[in-house]
């Protein structure tokens, strides 16, 4: 215990790997806690045995603001997960849906465009602007438009995420639950839990005001409240989806695309600052192949291949979700080793990145040998896990890559970049900031000159 004390997870996981190996059993307070930091351990957990590990922790500091215990995220595996994963599969991130969403990431996207031009060459914080631009097109597709609360809700939904990935004495002593009611913290998220209510609530009031408007014969599904709603009638949909089940899916949604995608796009324009080779090589690929175009559109980017590979191989480093977990369901045995029923299994996807068993020259930022490598991101592949691997693989990773690719294609294309205060590319920290997400520790100050594309 003490030595996860103002460390991150995933360096001192990584670190008692060196010593104990690449499966570690660690008695954590009252928790049972098994550390897997090699490809061949976390193909048996996530492969070879994955119907044992097809469970979830639950963390209580969501459970304090769910309205149905109901959803996806921590749903144990069963009927009601799958029916919900289905739906969401289906209505939001299908390639059909995702399409559907992408005149909202242009123009979300332009507008970040828009407000880079506002700083007239001044120094301005990019982190920032990223996670508004990002968060609006999740909150969008979720939603819509019309949450007037939004800036409210979003920041409600960071510090729960922030306090969720604190590992305080409650989180490894359950039987000590009470140090939630004595800190605040059971107040706080009943305030969030009040909040979230109202605004969801209205949120839905809305669309089915909206949906009794329009013609009965269409099936209007403009974003995944919409769709519920349209669900929450249809006796095809084969389970109960009650207001309350809408309000947990529709939270999850935003939990799981809030922080991730963003700072997966702030750790690629890092390692892009960082490397001014990678950067001009990207540039000069995004200028000459569209050459002269004065909007980007996403059917622009099927032929661009190098910007495919930074991401890839910003993934490999700074894997948003560095450790994720799972519950083993039953008493089993992995890599010779027994694991009692419920232990928490915590994947750790970040020391797997810069493994040299499995990667030439680990902690450089080498794009390149992703070409041709048939290693893909959803995790077939169990050396590279940025989204997971297996039935509970991340359902939003094709949503998040297509806004991802796109701001990344834009503020390359439409900009040339240089660090603020005249910080040379090699002084730029690449300091973590632990927590659910590993986001960066300091904001990334940049100044940006617009370039104009010629014909
Ligand atoms: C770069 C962006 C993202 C990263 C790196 C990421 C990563 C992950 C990881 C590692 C998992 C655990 C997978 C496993 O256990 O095998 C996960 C699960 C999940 N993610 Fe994502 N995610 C991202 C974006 C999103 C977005 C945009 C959404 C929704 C809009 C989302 C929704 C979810 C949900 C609902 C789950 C739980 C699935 C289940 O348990 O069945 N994620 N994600």
């Amino acid at each position: 215990m003490h030595q996860l004390h103002g460390r991150l997870l995933h360096v001192v996981l990584r670190d008692l790997a060196k010593t104990y190996g690449p499966i570690c059993h660690l008695k954590l307070g009252q928790i049972s806690f098994v550390s897997v930091t090699s490809s061949e351990v976390a193909k048996e957990v996530l492969k070879t045995q994955e119907l044992r590990f097809a469970q979830r922790e639950k963390i209580k500091i969501f459970e304090m603001t769910s309205f149905d215990h109901s959803g996806m995220v921590f749903a144990p595996y069963g009927e009601s997960w799958r029916k919900t994963r289905k739906i969401c599969v289906m209505e939001l991130f299908s390639p059909d849906r995702i399409r559907h969403f992408r005149s909202l990431r242009e123009m979300e996207i332009s507008g970040l465009v828009e407000s880079v031009n506002r700083t007239a060459g001044l120094p301005f914080n990019l982190s920032k602007m990223i996670f508004a631009c990002s968060n609006s097109i999740i909150s969008k597709a979720s939603f819509g438009s019309q949450c007037k609360r939004q800036e409210e809700l979003l920041l409600a939904i960071k510090e729960q995420l922030r306090i969720a990935g604190q590992v305080s004495l409650p989180v490894i002593f359950p039987s000590l639950q009470f140090l939630y009611h004595l800190d605040g913290t059971k107040s706080k998220m009943s305030r969030f839990q009040t909040l979230y209510d109202d605004i969801l609530g209205s949120i839905i009031a809305d669309s089915r005001i909206r949906a009794k408007s329009r013609d009965h014969s269409s099936s209007y599904k403009e974003n995944l409240a919409d769709v519920l709603l349209m669900l929450q009638e249809s006796p095809e949909t084969g389970f109960s989806l009650r207001d309350n089940t809408i309000k947990d899916i529709i939270l999850e949604m935003i939990n799981g695309g809030t922080d991730t995608a963003s700072s997966a796009v702030e750790w690629a324009l890092s390692e892009i600052l960082k490397n001014p080779d990678v950067m001009k090589k990207a540039q000069t690929e995004l200028r000459d192949a569209l050459k002269g175009k004065t909007i980007l559109e996403e059917s622009d980017l099927e032929k661009i291949k190098y910007l495919k590979l930074i991401i890839k191989e910003s993934f490999r480093l700074h894997p948003p979700v560095s450790v994720f977990g799972r519950v083993v369901r039953e008493d089993c045995s992995v890599h010779g080793y027994d694991i009692p029923k419920d232990s928490l299994i915590a994947i750790n996807s970040w020391s797997l990145g810069r493994d040299p068993n499995y990667w030439e020259n680990p902690e450089k930022f080498f794009p390149e040998r992703f070409l041709g490598s048939s290693i893909d991101l959803v995790g077939n592949h169990f050396e590279f896990l940025p989204f997971g691997s297996g039935r509970r693989v991340c359902p939003g990773a094709g949503f998040a890559l297509a806004s991802m690719e796109l701001m990344l294609a834009n503020l390359m294309y439409y900009f040339d970049w240089k660090l603020a205060n005249g910080l040379s590319p090699e002084e730029l920290d690449m300091a973590e900031l632990s927590g659910l997400i590993t986001k960066r520790l300091n904001p990334l100050l940049v100044v940006a000159t617009p370039h104009q594309p010629t014909a």
